[in-house]
């Protein structure tokens, strides 16, 4: 058999070595110091597994690396990037399209050598260039997914979900509470080659900072008092599956060495025990706050910030995109109606508008409350704005002569085309050329009933 080798292309970081101390016996280490040199030496020759070496890089480096990667993805790629490089979105799009794994400088030479093991051992199962997105899942679709909205935001949101899921790196977003962040990971993890696989949840703002290591971790018996047996963790239970670490952000700094070690070993070692286990879990982590701010405290780690990361998402808040009120108000008040004896008709124009006016601080999970109380306060056939405990302030305002001809004239042409629809405010709104939530937002304005 051919001895095992590994190209070194080292641009512009200083404090990466030689990974040859590290590897084992028999490897064949040859290093180059640029693309063009990397070129020429894959022309003639093969390797086992690429190491890539990024410290400070332009993006013209990028594009040249990604030309090169993209022609020899027959070959697992394994990078060592600097944080000035992390920080750099094309250097993240490599990872995320090119790399079999990565670490950060300054680096861990075992844990380096234990990658290009691992990278060794997939090539030799012919697996390397499989690295690929499928395109079948580039087109946005989410499958049964049920994020609801039809926002400019949303949509995008569906595209990166779609992007991220089939990519095994850990993923951060973030978004305020309530506006489903959740959800997300939810719909990240099920669009995954993951999704027969566990989901796995926990909030690290909810579980006591005390339980935490064992609650992640698991421990071995006689770990401490009450340990009356071996215990796994939520990390050894989402094996094959994905961990949602919601609220990362609280998880206390002891945990973030020991989380961070295992996103860089994908080993752990339970409480009270010294053997390292094997797990394969993608994270992925959520925060309603800006953790720069936290690392700038002291309160959160900056390695570990970059390791998460290397795919940020946002979610948008539910005042950025009012325009999916409509339907989210719709999908969760039939939901809602399924559950419920009482027959409800639907909101009424007024309740349409104060949900137009509200700022939803609590975003989606205010929504879906507001609705539920709405549909056990009301006593009519249609959801008033006191059902939903929301104010409707009138656009009634002091008008010139100009000013009411127009509002009189808005007033007709509604009435008019929802006459003209028998109704029916989708097609009512077709004609005007206006939403279905703008046109239920002129009908409070005008008083006119749904
Ligand atoms: N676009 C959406 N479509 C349908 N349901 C949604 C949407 N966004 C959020 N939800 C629902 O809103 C509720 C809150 O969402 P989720 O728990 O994912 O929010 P979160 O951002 O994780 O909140 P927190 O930060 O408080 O943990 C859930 O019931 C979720 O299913």
């Amino acid at each position: 058999m051919p001895p095992k080798s590994v190209l070194v292309v080292s641009l512009e970081i200083a404090e990466v070595e030689m990974p040859t101390e590290w590897l084992p016996s028999g490897w064949k280490v040859l290093r180059v110091m640029d693309v063009c040199s990397a070129r020429e030496v894959l022309t003639d020759n093969t390797f086992t597994v690429g190491l890539l070496l990024l410290g400070s890089v332009t993006p013209r480096d990028v594009e040249a690396i990604d030309d090169l990667l993209e022609w020899r993805q027959s070959i697992p790629w394994v990078g060592v990037l600097s944080p000035l490089a992390l920080r750099d979105e094309g250097c993240r799009r490599l990872i995320v399209k090119h790399f079999f794994e990565f670490h950060m400088s300054p680096v861990d030479g075992p844990l380096l050598a234990q990658s290009l093991e691992r990278a060794e051992r997939y090539a030799e199962k012919g697996e390397a260039g499989s690295l690929k997105n499928s395109p079948s899942k580039c087109a946005g679709d989410l499958g049964d997914m049920s994020i609801i909205g039809d926002s400019p935001v949303i949509r995008e949101l569906r595209r990166q979900i779609v992007k991220v899921a089939t990519v095994n790196v850990p993923v951060l977003i973030w978004g305020e509470s309530g506006s489903g962040k959740e959800l997300v990971a939810h719909a990240i993890h099920k669009n995954s080659p993951r999704a027969e696989k566990p989901f796995v949840a926990m909030n690290c703002g909810a579980v006591p900072a005390s339980l935490i290591q064992a609650e992640l971790f698991g421990y071995e018996r006689g770990a401490f008092t009450g340990a009356l047996k071996d215990k796994k963790g939520l990390i050894e239970s989402a094996e094959g599956g994905t961990l949602f670490l919601d609220e990362i952000g609280d998880l206390a700094l002891e945990l973030q060495v020991n989380l961070l070690r295992f996103l860089q070993e994908r080993t752990i070692v339970r409480v009270g025990s010294s053997h390292p286990l094997d797990v394969d879990v993608r994270v992925i982590a959520a925060s309603h706050m800006q953790l720069e701010e936290a690392v700038r405290l002291g309160r959160f780690r900056e390695d570990l910030l970059y390791r998460l990361n290397v795919l940020p998402i946002t979610v948008p808040t539910l005042r950025d995109r009012k325009e999916d009120i409509d339907l989210l108000a719709h999908y969760f008040f039939k939901r809602f109606s399924a559950e419920k004896g009482r027959r409800l008709d639907d909101f009424g124009s007024r309740a349409m508008l104060a949900m137009y006016q509200h700022d939803w601080p609590g975003n989606v999970r205010e929504l879906i409350n507001r609705i539920r109380r709405a549909m056990v306060m009301s006593e009519g056939h249609l959801i008033t704005p006191e059902d939903l405990g929301l104010h409707c302030a009138s656009e009634f305002g002091p008008r010139d002569a100009l000013g009411d001809a127009r509002f009189r004239a808005e007033c007709e042409a509604i009435h008019d085309s929802l006459a003209g629809n028998g109704n029916n405010k989708t097609r009512a709104a077709r004609d005007l050329g206006v939403s279905r939530m703008t046109l239920y937002r002129l009908m409070g304005k005008h008083g006119i009933s749904a």
